[in-house]
């Protein structure tokens, strides 16, 4: 049992852009942000990258699933095995697959293995109970940005854009009580963000990602091809919505006889569209964006965004948040509410049925 009251808990996220493993701990009841504790990070090497990335799309017994889990394993006993201080550990995982309306969805990663070597209780699998009552199983972090909205006392709407490898949006109305209340959060993902970019440098230039912009800089946005890519039915679903993040796979084939610098150019503004097409869903317009997630670091995308949204875009670090950190934190934060019986999703986050808790738990000592 968890003792009552605030709890630290460590959460880790590999998240779509396959940059790495973040890890962080948060000191929370489940309900409230206490206070932000240690973080690490772990770069992934080229090869585990290329391991990871060989599974992308596939599901449990296919080909390359059991190596890319093996080290997602790995890496995280490792990152995790520093923090003495964790109560418990809520574990993402390295989505492989996401197909909510079909086959499910996929995270790498057994949190009942990685519970014998840690010696902590491990709360994983957090998306497949979401998808299981009708949710997207995505996104998560919603629960969380609500929390965040209490923690910086934000009095006026607003909404959270992670750019990772994927965007999603998370627009929170904080004068409602709590995240599962109607009315309090709408979320979703809005498009491709930094994978795309990743892969495009990654093929033609051996690169991990286009640093702080300086090739998109330098290239000229084709604006044929995002006026075209913004009229795909995704953009037209009304959310919550998820996304694959090779869903939009074949972008790489529409910039292929683009330049380096032009192709780069062209996939951050569709980036910086996407968010704006999606802004168009927002309740009532937010009273400012707050950037969490590797993009905010590209001022190429920053600048775009500025451009497209009607309100200030800001680094989540204005209001005092670590933009690298916070869906590490995020699944912390959901790891203590999974263990305190909380919904971890409701209706206009994922789209769910009613609101769920998701999440296993795996605890040292129930090997079988
Ligand atoms: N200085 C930088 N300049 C440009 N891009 C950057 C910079 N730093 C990080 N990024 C981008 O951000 C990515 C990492 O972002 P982040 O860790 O938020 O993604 P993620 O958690 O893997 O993805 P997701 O949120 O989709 O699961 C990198 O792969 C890179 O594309
Ligand atoms: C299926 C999956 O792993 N989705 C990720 C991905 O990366 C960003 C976006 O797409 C978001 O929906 C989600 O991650 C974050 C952490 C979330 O669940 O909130």
């Amino acid at each position: 049992m968890l003792k009552t009251g605030p709890v630290w808990a460590l959460g880790a996220m590999s998240g779509t852009s396959l940059d790495g493993v973040d890890a962080a701990m948060l000191l929370t009841d489940g309900k409230a942000i206490f206070e932000f504790g240690e973080t690490a990070y772990q770069p992934y090497s080229d090869k585990d990258r290329q391991v990871i990335s060989a599974a992308f799309g596939k599901w449990p017994g296919d080909a390359g699933v059991e190596a890319a889990t093996e080290l997602v394993e790995a890496i995280h006993a490792e990152v995790l095995s520093g923090f003495k201080k964790a109560e418990l550990v809520g574990f993402h995982g390295q989505t492989l697959a996401h197909d909510p309306g079909g086959r499910g969805t996929h995270q790498a990663g057994d949190g009942q293995r990685l519970a014998e070597l840690l010696n902590k209780p491990v709360v994983w699998d957090y998306r497949s109970s979401d998808v299981e009552m009708g949710g997207q199983g995505a996104p998560l972090a919603p629960f969380f940005h609500f929390a965040c909205a209490k923690w910086i006392k934000a009095d006026a709407p607003l909404v959270f854009l992670n750019l990772g490898g994927v965007g999603n949006v998370t627009w929170v109305d904080p004068s409602k009580s709590a995240p599962e209340e109607e009315g309090a959060l709408l979320a979703f993902d809005t498009g491709p963000a930094n994978a795309p970019i990743n892969d495009l440098v990654a093929q033609r230039l051996g690169q991990d990602c286009d640093r702080d912009g300086q090739l998109a800089a330098q290239g000229v946005v084709d604006m044929a091809l995002v006026r075209a890519f913004l009229k795909r039915g995704y953009f037209h679903q009304v959310p919550p919505k998820s996304l694959d993040r090779n869903k939009f796979g074949d972008l790489l084939q529409q910039v292929s006889g683009h330049s380096d610098a032009d192709a780069v150019a062209t996939l951050t503004a569709i980036a910086a569209a996407s968010v704006g097409k999606g802004m168009e869903h927002c309740p009532v317009p937010p009273e400012r964006v707050l950037v969490c997630g590797g993009g905010r670091h590209n001022r190429v995308l920053m600048a775009l965004l500025a451009g497209v949204l009607k309100c200030p875009v800001l680094p989540v670090e204005e209001v005092g948040l670590d933009g690298d950190m916070l869906e590490a934190q995020a699944f912390a934060y959901l790891a203590v509410r999974v263990m305190r019986g909380l919904p971890t999703s409701a209706p206009m986050t994922t789209g769910v049925a009613a609101a769920v808790g998701g999440g296993k738990v795996g605890r040292p000592g129930n090997i079988t």
